[in-house]
This record gives C-alpha cells, structure tokens and sequence, in this order.
C-alpha cells in the first residue's frame, strides 16, 4: 500500500446552482464533475468527460485543490456538494475527497450509473444510482447493480439511497418497471429523456421538455405497476437549456 493518494481527474467544479434532478432537487449545491466513463450513452448530456472532446480540459487535482476550488467559487454560500461525472465510481481516490468534504460540515451527494462499487459510496449522504434503459444503447450488470444496491440500502438514516431512470420511450418504461419491481423497497425517480443535448435555443428546448414531461405523466398515470414512483424533468434543463456549467 502507498499512501499517496492519486489526484481525481476533474473537468469542471461549478456552482451554487440547484440540483436540477432527482431525490434532491432544487438543493443549492456545488457540483464536482470527474473526468471517465466505463458507459456510452448514445444520449449522453456529458459526453465531454469520456468522448475526448475536451481532454485539454481535464484537470489532475486533489483533494485540497478541489476544495480549494469549490471554496474560492462559493464561498460560505454552500453546504452540499454533488460529485458527478462521467462515472465518479471509476475513481477510489475520491474516498480523500468525500472524507475532507465531510470534515468541512459538507453534505456529499453522488451520481453514478451503477456499474461499479467503491468504498467511499458507503459513507455518501445521497447516492442516485442511474441505471441505463435501452435506448442508451447500454446493458445493464444486474448482479453488479445488485451488490451495489444490497451495501447502500441498509445504511442508517438520514444516508439515503435512490434510483433515477432516464425514460424516453416505451421500451424505457418497460425497463423502468423492471428497475421497480426489482427494488421495490428503493425510492424511484423517473426523468424525461433530454433528446438534444446540442439546442442552445432555451425556449424550444424548454417547451419540447416539458411535451415529453406531459407525455411520461401520462403514462405513468396509466400504469398500476407504477403507483410509487416520481416524475420529474430537469430543472436545470428547463431553466438554462443544454449550458454547462450550470
Ligand atoms: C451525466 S450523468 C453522470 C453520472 C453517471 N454517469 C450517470 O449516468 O448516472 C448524470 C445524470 O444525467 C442523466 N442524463 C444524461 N444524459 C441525459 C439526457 N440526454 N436526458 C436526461 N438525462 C440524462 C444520467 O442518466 C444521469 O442520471
Ligand atoms: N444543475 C444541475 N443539476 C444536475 N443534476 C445532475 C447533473 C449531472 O450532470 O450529473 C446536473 C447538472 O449538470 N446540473
Ligand atoms: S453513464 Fe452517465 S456519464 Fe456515462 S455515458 Fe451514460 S449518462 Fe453519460
Ligand atoms: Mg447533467
């Protein structure tokens, strides 16, 4: 064992914004956003960590680097931080990160698909695992997604656990209410599907959202195998389109 522990590849740290989906949204958070990604959605709102489009970008920090960062954008105007990616789960060296993070009175929360555990998830304040449905072209481990739910589901209150799943067809809600039947006992959020990560134009982009949001409420309202679910857009997708850093 060395204990030197390796720097995070980061491509962005932003914020205070919200957080714009899923169990904790409209939370003002900080978000840090790694570099990698084991998947490849065809849809993906972030190719940019994995597609090399801007590997000029990436940045090798550590932990106090990351701090420092988030403290000279925020200030004291924070006290929840989002780690997000690309798939943050790719990296072990985040355990320093999430340790100094709760050392400074942070909340953590994490974003990952479910396709690979590290440790470090164990102690994280809000874990969204976001397994893929088939229209992002990914399979999903379910022995994997398995394991990873059976270690976060009995942690102590108030460390939660949810599962978010990007619908934008019927194929996804079939595999949606798969998600659903297989983890009952875990809170599932369904989110509208961002068909353009490309359209600047906020008002279109807003509008063609928000027609899908109707379109998944109303099917959802049609399904009783899906009585326990939530429906959300994104937020931040209705308020500012497909900007990044927001
Ligand atoms: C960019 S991913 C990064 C974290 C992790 N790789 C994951 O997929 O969960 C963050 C969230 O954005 C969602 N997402 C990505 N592209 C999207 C799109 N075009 N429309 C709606 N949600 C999208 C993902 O499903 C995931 O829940
Ligand atoms: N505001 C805002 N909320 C988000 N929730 C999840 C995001 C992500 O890309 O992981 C995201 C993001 O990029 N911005
Ligand atoms: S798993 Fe997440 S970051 Fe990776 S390609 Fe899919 S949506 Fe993008
Ligand atoms: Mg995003």
């Amino acid at each position: 064992m060395n204990n030197v522990t390796r720097p995070v590849p980061v491509l962005e740290i932003f914020g205070p914004t919200i957080q714009g989906e899923g169990m904790v949204i409209g939370q003002k958070t900080m978000f840090v956003r790694t570099a990698g990604c084991d998947y490849h959605c065809s849809w993906c709102d972030s190719a940019f960590t994995w597609d090399g489009s801007s590997k000029e970008q990436i940045r090798l920090l550590s932990a106090r680097d990351i701090w420092e960062e988030l403290v000279s954008l925020g200030g004291n105007r924070f006290s929840h931080v989002t780690l997000s990616g690309g798939n943050p789960a790719l990296l072990p060296q985040l355990a320093e990160l999430v340790r100094l993070l709760h050392q400074q009175g942070m909340e953590v929360a994490v974003e990952t698909q479910g396709s690979r555990w590290q440790d470090w998830l164990e102690e994280i304040d809000q874990v969204t695992l976001s397994p893929k449905p088939p229209s992002s072209g990914m399979e999903t481990n379910w022995p994997v997604l398995d394991e990873i739910v059976r270690r976060l589901s009995g942690r102590p209150a108030p460390l939660s656990l949810s599962l978010k799943v990007v619908v934008f067809d019927e194929d996804d809600l079939i595999y949606a209410e798969s998600v659903h039947q297989r983890y009952p006992q875990i809170d599932l959020y369904l989110q509208v599907g961002n068909p353009d990560v490309r359209r600047m134009d906020v008002s279109h982009h807003a509008a063609d959202l928000l027609q899908r949001y109707q379109w998944l409420i109303d099917r959802v309202m049609t399904m009783s195998s899906m009585n326990n679910v939530r429906i959300l857009p994104q937020l931040h997708a209705l308020v500012w389109g497909n900007k990044r850093g927001v």
